[in-house]
């Protein structure tokens, strides 16, 4: 299993909010939490950064972390991503910062505490660019957004 460091950077965590974890051995993602002194209150069409209180160090730059939106917070509330998705890189070490986005048509509260996204470790490949004249021909070629005829 790969390891990363993690490091409390807001007080809250370990008093009154709890670190991120696993919620079963098959759990792809770890809820991240709102780390908030108050709860706030996130109109339609708002969006808030919502600080969670830790920052982690991935180090290896063939790896980083997505913070994805939680399905039941998207589905019932419409509380998702003001960016859509959060990329980490390996080499931030900054507070984790949840972009909290209320699609919905009523007001929703965020309680401290309250988890408010899902963070995912990925793979990455790295990749070095070589300019050429010509790429090799492909039966797709230049054909996409639908050219293949499929609906
Ligand atoms: O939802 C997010 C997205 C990003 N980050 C942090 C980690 C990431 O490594 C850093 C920079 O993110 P990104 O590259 O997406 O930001 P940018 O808008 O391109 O700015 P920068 O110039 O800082 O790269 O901000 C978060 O904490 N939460």
């Amino acid at each position: 299993m790969t390891s990363i460091d993690i490091k409390i950077v807001n007080k809250l965590i370990g008093n009154t909010i709890e670190l991120p974890q696993y919620a079963t051995t098959g759990s792809a993602g770890l809820d991240l939490r709102a780390c908030l002194e108050h709860a706030i209150e996130l109109n339609p069409g708002q969006t808030v950064l919502v600080p969670t209180g830790i920052a982690i160090y991935i180090g290896d730059p063939s790896l980083a972390a997505m913070i994805l939106p939680r399905s039941g917070l998207g589905h019932k509330h419409g509380i998702v991503l003001g960016n859509l998705v959060g990329l980490i890189d390996s080499d931030y070490q900054g507070e984790l910062m949840v972009s909290a986005w209320n699609r919905g048509q009523t007001a929703f509260v965020i309680e401290p505490g309250e988890r408010i996204a899902q963070l995912i470790f990925v793979p990455v490949v790295q990749a070095n660019f070589n300019v050429v004249e010509e790429f090799n021909v492909t039966q797709r070629g230049e054909g996409g957004f639908g050219h293949t005829g499929r609906k």
